[in-house]
């Protein structure tokens, strides 16, 4: 953690200009004392930090890859994070403007290979890998690192789910113990104290989001709920693959993982802990030809006696005053186009034709809420700042 106001310790002060600096009016300084493995600064590391002239040292592995890069964007508005180390794997060796010219303007390290990274610089890490691959990187890191983890390895708790859904064993079991999952609105007071955060998926957190109050306010039956999630082409990732060439994905929709996707136990995994009991889902996401984005449409049976308004009223007692779940007015109807690079999610839930049924409509960003926005979101409660801290940008419409 470096910082120009730590009280009454003695330190050395190295100024050190960030990328931050051309732009920022205060320039930044680095605390000696907390650069390096020595002892002083591992303390440095655990403490919480509220002062705002602090300033994380963030190490950012997978950062050529859309979420890695998209965290890279939303940071440059962050007042307390920046960025140090940037890794990469194919892309060692180059420069952030060189793959993504959107960033060239910000004055950044070069990607390196994980094992060519110097975390005796960093804070705190997200971590933007493919699962599997994630758990043994992690497993590797200085033990005092906060991190945040946006692939699936660490959202299960159950790791022989983990096995059966993700065909291979579970490589960090100790960790996993550890792991608090993510979904910030949900679980705000137990991120605050983790160490290890497990990001939701994106389907999870645009099902989940709506889905957990009305579990939890027994408004809705735990059969029978359907979900018809429509996801934009970035929530593959950047890697090469056939079946994401423009020939296939533009001027069509089609239905992918039917009845196998590895969202399923997750999603299930979230709505048994709001319901206290076992709870099966029917999901079927779909690839839609946009870049960003992603609906869930939800249809559910209501609790005897149960209308529509009181799901609409369970939802806004349950997000009144939350900065980035919004639900809409009654009858307005949810558009990935008004959530595009914020870190919102829209939701919204009418009457079904059919008596007793309801259908909730849910939007995000894929890539902000569904991805980078809420491992922001859930850094800053782990350190102290507020939750909000680098997340002001608003929808970009159209
Ligand atoms: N895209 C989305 O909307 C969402 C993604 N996620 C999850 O977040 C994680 C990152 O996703 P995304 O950014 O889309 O993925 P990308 O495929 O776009 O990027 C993956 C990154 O990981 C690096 N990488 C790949 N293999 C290795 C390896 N063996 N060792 C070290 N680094 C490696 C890549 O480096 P290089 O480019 O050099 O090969 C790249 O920087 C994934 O687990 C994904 O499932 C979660 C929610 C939403
Ligand atoms: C469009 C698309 O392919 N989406 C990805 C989900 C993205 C995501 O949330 O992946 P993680 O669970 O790995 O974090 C998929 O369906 O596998």
């Amino acid at each position: 953690m470096s910082s120009t106001n730590l009280g009454s310790v003695n330190v050395d002060f190295r100024f050190r200009p960030t990328r931050y600096a051309k732009n920022s009016k205060a320039k930044r300084f680095w605390v000696g004392a907390s650069v390096g493995s020595s002892p002083s600064s591992l303390q440095f590391r655990n403490v919480k930090v509220h002062n705002s002239k602090e300033t994380v040292r963030i190490g950012l592995l997978g950062a050529s890859g859309y979420t890695g890069a998209e965290i890279v964007r939303l940071l440059a508005n962050h007042p307390h994070f920046s960025i140090t180390v940037l890794t990469a794997d194919r892309k060692a060796g180059k420069s952030m403007g060189s793959v993504f010219p959107h960033l060239i303007t910000q004055d950044l390290p070069n990607l390196v290979a994980v094992k060519d990274a110097d975390f005796s610089d960093v804070d705190a890490v997200f971590c933007c890998l493919p699962h599997g691959t994630t758990q043994e990187i992690i497993k590797g890191l200085p033990k005092e690192l906060k991190i945040v983890d946006l692939s699936a390895d660490f959202r299960l708790r159950n790791i022989d789910e983990y096995e059966k859904w993700y065909k291979q064993p579970h490589k960090a079991p100790e960790l996993q113990k550890e792991a608090v999952y993510g979904l910030t609105e949900i679980s705000r007071e137990e991120i605050r104290n983790a160490r290890l955060i497990a990001n939701p998926g994106c389907y999870p957190t645009s099902i989940q989001l709506p889905l957990v109050p009305l579990i939890k306010g027994n408004l809705i039956e735990l059969r029978n709920i359907i979900i018809d999630a429509k996801s934009g082409i970035s929530g593959a990732g950047r890697g090469a693959n056939e079946a994401n060439l423009y020939t296939e994905i533009s001027e069509g929709i089609h239905s992918y993982g039917i009845t196998s996707h590895r969202h399923v136990p997750e999603i299930e995994q979230g709505l048994a802990d709001a319901s206290h009991s076992k709870v099966t889902v029917s999901f079927t996401p779909h690839l839609m030809p946009m870049n960003r984005g992603m609906q869930s449409t939800i249809y559910v049976e209501m609790s005897p006696g149960v209308t529509v308004d009181d799901l609409y009223q369970q939802l806004k007692n349950a997000y009144e005053g939350e900065e980035f779940v919004k639900l809409l007015n009654k009858g307005d109807i949810p558009h990935t186009n008004h959530v595009k690079g914020s870190n919102y999610c829209l939701m919204n839930v009418f009457q079904d034709r059919i008596p007793g049924r309801a259908i909730i409509i849910s939007v995000i960003d894929n890539l902000v809420k569904g991805a980078s926005g809420q491992a922001i979101q859930n850094l800053n409660l782990m350190l102290g700042y507020p939750e909000n801290s680098g997340l002001h940008c608003l929808p970009l419409f159209p």
